[in-house]
């Protein structure tokens, strides 16, 4: 509800606030021109009554004076019954020049409040700024939601380029487009007269003028004791007529002045609806204080940014939607399947999962866990896909899921599926909390719950494996993420590892093939060390990540690839010749990166682990301090980028390099070479280092352990570090 209330204004009107916003920008930065051009004379140093004075002494016929909220003054008289205005020193009162509004002002002006349409562009800029306020209100909301709660709203984004886009500049700008937003639907109903804006009607002086000889303005008590910096506008007396006052308008009240006696004759002051419109009108423009319009032009300026990433955002999501054939009603089915999904490649397995068993006979109906019915007729078991969001938290389409299963009556027996990211501190976490209370509700499980990390089509062919044997068909659950569209790359490089230690293990670099032809891609795909790159073995539609040593700019896709028993693309890659040809094509992996800033670094890797790390220390030509902790098995045989990591210690690249090597005698675990080094480690992250661990999931763990014995006295937790994305892990 939350991202369609999010979503739907957001694509209607995008347009609208990119045109308001931008024109908007355009008059907040103005009024900062404006009033950096302006002299403005100290509190007490010049009176309304002489630069009336001075303004008389020019003009024979004065009609008014007016002072600007940027702290321009202004006159305006007639010169042989022909209008003018010209622009007067707020310190003398002498002229400056003619004033000639800027048309271009003037003109954004009125597109601003009216998009130059009268009435209907009124009301339009009105919707706008409605929809702008749902946005920011219903923003602020989701992106907290996803994070973890109001308390995480200023942890790291995640997700794609246009989603961290989207939340870093919306988190910048949500302040300052709450406040035009809501101050502009409030000057919209002022304007239709829905709200008072306090404006008094002109009237005429209450009480009798005296009607004598006039006196030179500048020897007037009443405008005497005004300070300029306090005048709005002073209208002078009509011609000859001598029952005729000045009207002096301040930002407390409107009073009339006798021009021949400067005594004031009645006053009205401005009422609590005059100056709650007047607050409202200078928080919108942010008139007279420069900072707010400052901020308030700097928001503005991030609305188009986050219209155009909010839409390609919202078009992706569209895209991975699948289509269910065959998808048989709730009540008729014999199995129903409910998904737990927020960026929906969750529902491209629970595609895969309908499809095997539909095909194995059975009537299957697909749906998302927020319509969990109170019972189903006909169904025999539940199948619950779910991922993960904010701090193990339900993810879009299964947010009144537990509502809901408090309310259901009738049990079946269930098997849930959690789909996440080992590098969140709650990993599946609300796959786990599911699975809590159903067991809590009394609903069979038909066996326990497993978790998928970064969509991993091996575990969840696995698991159907476990589910075909409970359920008594064979499932052969081969998902390929919408088959992503490959580039073919050749063999250019190999260096081999580990024939001694029966563990072959090889740097395999790949480059585009020579004779490409003319239609083929003459550029690898863009990437960068730690994304993964997904390659299809011949024969195999199920793709194997490995991640990646090298960048797209190093001009080749460097992998390591340690050679496993009866593995099908490992071995397939390991038997490549030179110039033989892959199909590739790469997964983004931002998270597992080093942050920017210059902080320490400390790599953490073991086996073929070391190759993302390479890439990093390659890359490291700003010379942060990098500190890598390796382990192999013996340093005669599998010392993977031996030679380059001694060059990068030497030309500054690597602060420090520690091995471990477990099959020499004394030897150790990476694990073991971090506890002997505590000290040093404690100190680096006392420095605000990052930790990167990439490797086997024991491996991940002894150092995970390791670590949180470093961090103890040092009152700091592993789970405090992964949130603010100082502990991240690549693991497989
Ligand atoms: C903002 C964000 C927060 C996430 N939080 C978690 C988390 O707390 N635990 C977890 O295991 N995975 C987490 N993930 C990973 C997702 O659950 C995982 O990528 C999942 O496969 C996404 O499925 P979906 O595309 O169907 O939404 C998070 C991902 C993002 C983008």
């Amino acid at each position: 509800m939350l991202r369609r209330l999010h979503s739907l204004p957001g694509l209607f009107a995008a347009l609208l606030i990119a045109a308001l916003a931008l024109t908007g920008a355009f008059l907040a930065f103005d009024s900062i021109v404006d009033r950096s051009g302006s002299t403005i004379p100290a509190t007490g140093q010049v009176s309304v009554a002489a630069i009336a004075e001075a303004v008389q002494a020019r003009h024979a016929e004065v009609e008014r004076i007016v002072r600007t909220a940027s702290g321009t003054v202004i006159a305006y008289y007639f010169e042989a019954d022909l209008p003018g205005a010209e622009l007067v020193d707020p310190l003398t009162g002498q002229a400056i020049g003619p004033h000639e509004p800027s048309n271009l002002t003037r003109t954004v002006t009125n597109l601003h409040r009216s998009f130059l349409m009268g009435d209907a562009g009124r009301v339009a800029a009105g919707l706008g700024a409605a929809a702008m306020l749902v946005l920011c209100v219903s923003g602020a909301m989701l992106l907290a939601a996803r994070l973890g709660g109001w308390v995480a709203i200023l942890r790291p984004s995640r997700g794609s380029l246009s989603q961290r886009l989207h939340c870093e500049l919306g988190r910048f700008a949500v302040i300052g487009l709450t406040l035009s937003a809501l101050t502009g639907c409030w000057m919209s109903l002022a304007t239709f007269g829905v709200l008072p804006d306090g404006a008094a009607a002109e009237v005429a002086a209450l009480v009798p003028p005296s009607g004598a000889a006039r006196l030179p303005p500048g020897q007037l008590a009443a405008l005497q004791a005004v300070d300029l910096s306090a005048l709005r506008e002073l209208t002078f007396p009509y011609g000859a007529d001598l029952t005729d006052t000045y009207t002096l308008t301040t930002a407390q009240d409107i009073a009339h002045v006798d021009a021949a006696t400067g005594q004031v004759l009645d006053f009205t002051p401005n009422g609590l609806a005059r100056q709650v419109h007047e607050t409202i009108v200078m928080l919108h423009t942010g008139r007279g204080v420069w900072p707010l319009a400052l901020l308030l032009g700097l928001a503005a300026l991030t609305a188009p940014v986050l219209a155009g990433a909010g839409g390609v955002i919202w078009w992706r999501r569209r895209a991975a939607l699948p289509t269910i054939r065959q998808n048989v009603g709730a009540q008729s089915a014999d199995t129903i399947i409910l998904v737990g999904s927020e960026g929906n490649s969750t529902w491209g397995f629970a595609v895969t999962l309908h499809a095997a068993l539909t095909k194995a006979g059975h009537r299957v109906h697909a749906g998302p866990m927020n319509s969990l019915a109170p019972r189903y007729a006909q169904a025999k078991r539940l199948l619950i896909l779910t991922a993960t969001y904010g701090d193990g938290d339900a993810p879009e389409s299964a947010k009144l899921f537990l509502q809901r299963l408090e309310r259901a009556s009738g049990a079946l027996p269930v098997a849930v599926l959690g789909f996440g990211d080992r590098s969140f501190p709650k990993f599946c976490g609300f796959a786990e909390q599911v699975t809590e209370a159903l067991r809590a509700k009394g609903w069979p499980v038909l066996f326990d719950t497993w978790q998928v990390d970064r969509k991993s089509a091996q575990t969840f062919a696995d698991w159907g494996k476990v589910l075909g044997e409970e359920i008594g068909t064979k499932l052969e659950l081969a998902h390929v993420a919408a088959r992503p569209k490959t580039t073919a790359l050749e063999l250019s490089g190999r260096v081999e590892y580990g024939a001694e230690s029966q563990t072959p293990t090889a740097i395999l670099s790949f480059a585009l093939p020579a004779s490409g032809g003319f239609w083929r891609r003459r550029r690898l795909p863009r990437f960068e060390a730690g994304d993964l790159v997904g390659i299809l073995a011949p024969g195999s539609d199920l793709p194997r990540f490995y991640s990646l040593a090298s960048a797209s700019t190093d001009g080749v896709l460097e992998i390591c690839v340690r050679k496993q028993p009866g593995g099908l693309c490992s071995g397939f890659l390991h038997e490549l010749p030179p110039g033989g040809r892959i199909e590739a094509f790469i997964r983004p992996n931002p998270s597992f990166r080093p942050s920017r800033g210059k902080a320490p670094v400390i790599l953490i890797g073991a086996g073929t682990g070391i190759g993302p790390l390479a890439g990093f220390i390659r890359h490291n030509t700003r010379h942060r301090p990098m500190h890598l902790y390796w382990g192999g098995r013996h340093p005669g045989s599998d010392f993977l980028y031996g030679p380059q990591l001694h060059q990068y210690v030497e030309d500054g690249r690597l602060a420090r390099l520690n091995t471990a090597f477990s099959r020499v005698p004394g030897g150790g675990y990476v694990q073991d070479r971090l506890a002997a080094d505590s000290a040093g480690v404690r100190d680096l992250m006392q420095q605000g280092a990052q930790v990167l661990v990439c490797g086997g999931r024991d491996m991940a763990g002894g150092v995970a352990r390791a670590f949180e014995a470093i961090l103890h006295p040092l009152g700091l937790d592993l789970a405090t570090l992964k949130s603010e994305g100082r502990y991240r892990e690549d693991v497989y």
